[in-house]
């Protein structure tokens, strides 16, 4: 583990998530073991009903849903820029979060957002209404050989950043959405812990 100087700090993470927080869990997971030489310090959901908000109470890291419908009259891109820069974040995970980020919370964390996209990127699989099982079962209907895993910088447009690693992998014969979508969350707990310790060197 890196040897921290005096003006050295452990490395800050936001999260922002949408439903489970997978992602979250792994990264928490391997800063606790020092795996990962950072903390986990404030986590963001659009969704009331996300699982990742329960998760992170009882780590007891800070959480707070952030949407248009629970702030009608504030603009939700600054609003989570403005707590991500209060809890001091070097850097913010997406960890399935559905929304698209706005230009004042990718210039406020110039690439420093982080995203972990269920597919091979560049490709037909990113972009708008590629998320979660659609990925999968377009990869399945087009009889794909191969899919995998991409960690990027998140920019102003939907899996077009700046790429940090891909991992892959061989569809089987009898790939179904299921078994793909569990290979591929096995491939991405390996990939975003890489991905983290190639920013964190
Ligand atoms: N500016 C960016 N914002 C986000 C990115 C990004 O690369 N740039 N990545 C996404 C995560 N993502 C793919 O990795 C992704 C998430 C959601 C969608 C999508 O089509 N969303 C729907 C709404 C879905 C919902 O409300 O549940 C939509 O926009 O119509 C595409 C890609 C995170 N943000
Ligand atoms: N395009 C974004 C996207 O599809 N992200 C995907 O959402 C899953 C996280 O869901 P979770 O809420 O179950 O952790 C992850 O597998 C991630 O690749």
């Amino acid at each position: 583990m890196k040897q921290s100087g005096i003006l050295d700090r452990v490395k800050r993470i936001g999260i922002l998530a949408s439903y489970n927080g997978s992602g979250f869990q792994i990264i928490k997971k391997a800063c606790d073991e020092l795996i990962l030489d950072a903390q986990v310090v404030v986590l963001v959901s659009n969704n009331s009903n996300a699982k990742a908000l329960e998760t992170a109470e009882q780590m007891q890291i800070p959480n707070f849903i952030i949407n248009s419908k629970r702030y009608p009259d504030e603009n939700i891109d600054e609003k989570i820029a403005k707590l991500f820069k209060e809890f001091n974040c070097d850097y913010i995970f997406c960890s399935g979060y559905m929304k698209i980020i706005g230009s004042k919370l990718i210039s406020s964390f110039e690439e420093k957002i982080i995203n972990t996209h269920p597919a091979l990127l560049p490709s037909k699989y990113g972009g708008k209404g590629m998320y979660g099982r659609f990925v999968h079962e377009a990869i399945i209907k087009n009889k794909e050989k191969k899919s995998g895993v991409t960690i990027h910088f998140v920019n102003e447009k939907y899996d077009d950043g700046k790429i940090i690693l891909k991992k892959e992998l061989e569809l089987s014969s009898d790939e179904t959405v299921d078994t793909l979508e569990n290979r591929i969350k096995d491939l991405e707990s390996v990939a975003i812990i890489e991905a983290f310790k190639k920013l964190l060197a």
